[in-house]
């Protein structure tokens, strides 16, 4: 694993949004095979960060690099890397009026020529992977919230996607939905050969799953290292994140919207 070229390597990354640095100074590689948690707290920049790596943010210096090549800015080839990267976005993005199955292969029939009954047989095999067969013809309405966001995965791995992109997969789910759906990710990551970025605010239910873990804060990372480090961490910062603890080093939604403000002066 650590010998492969990483399947995304982020140098010297500056991001901006609305006219302002939101992440400056990124540095990250993500090695084939690998869990990555991505934490950090709200506003601080994990979203836009993916945001990057699906080529819908050019760095405003720095580069990011997917599968060994610089995200492309030409609409064709992104289109083309993006078929790589399979991403389960919050909230599931579920069609209502289609069955599970018609949802999981939407992709499919978007992206390939592949004959229905092949189809169909494929969007199984994806149900079957988040041990939802028996679920295939049901309506989003008819599963319950932990189900909707499996099914929601398998759609997200219709492609065979060899990176993962989950963000904040654990939102609206109950304790154990949570623990199912983690579970499943690392699953998922290591029988069909997986890279996954896991982005997140649910910090003690997608450590245990993850290989590497990182912190966001204060427009940088503040936090690299093993999730056993992490929670060793004797930082200020990591602990206060770690803890919730609204006062301390990192400026909780303090950062100011306007493009001119100073970028750490608390508003
Ligand atoms: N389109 C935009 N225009 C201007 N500012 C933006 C835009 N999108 C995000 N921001 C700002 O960038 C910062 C980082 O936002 P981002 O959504 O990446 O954070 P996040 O860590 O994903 O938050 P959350 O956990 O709440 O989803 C915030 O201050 C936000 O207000």
């Amino acid at each position: 694993m650590t010998d492969a070229p990483p399947i995304v390597r982020l140098t010297d990354l500056r991001l901006d949004r609305g006219g302002r640095a939101v992440l400056r100074d990124i540095n990250l590689n993500v090695p084939r095979g690998s869990i990555t948690a991505v934490l950090g707290p709200s506003g601080s920049g994990k979203s836009t960060l993916l945001s990057a790596l699906t080529g819908e943010l050019a760095p405003a210096a720095g580069t990011v690099e997917v599968f060994g090549q610089a995200v492309p800015q030409a609409k064709r080839a992104l289109l083309e890397l993006r078929k790589g990267i399979g991403v389960l976005l919050q909230g599931n993005g579920l069609l209502t009026d289609l069955t599970a199955a018609e949802n999981v292969a939407l992709p499919l029939r978007a992206h390939t020529d592949l004959p229905d009954a092949v189809i169909r047989t494929l969007v199984l095999m994806k149900l079957h992977a988040v041990g939802l067969r028996a679920a295939a013809d049901a309506y989003p309405r008819e599963l319950s919230g932990g189900m909707a966001r499996r099914v929601a995965l398998a759609r997200a791995l219709a492609l065979d996607p060899p990176l993962m992109i989950y963000d904040e997969p654990l939102t609206g789910l109950d304790p154990i939905a949570s623990g199912v759906v983690m579970a499943l990710v690392r699953r998922l990551n290591d029988t069909l050969g997986l890279t996954s970025i896991v982005v997140t605010h649910h910090v003690h239910e997608t450590l245990p799953i993850a290989d590497h873990a990182i912190v966001i804060a204060n427009g940088g990372i503040v936090f690299s290292g093993s999730p056993a480090e992490l929670e060793a961490s004797s930082d200020p910062l990591v602990h206060q994140f770690l803890k919730g603890e609204p006062d301390g080093p990192i400026a909780f939604d303090a950062a100011p919207r306007t493009a001119n403000a100073p970028e750490t002066d608390p508003a």
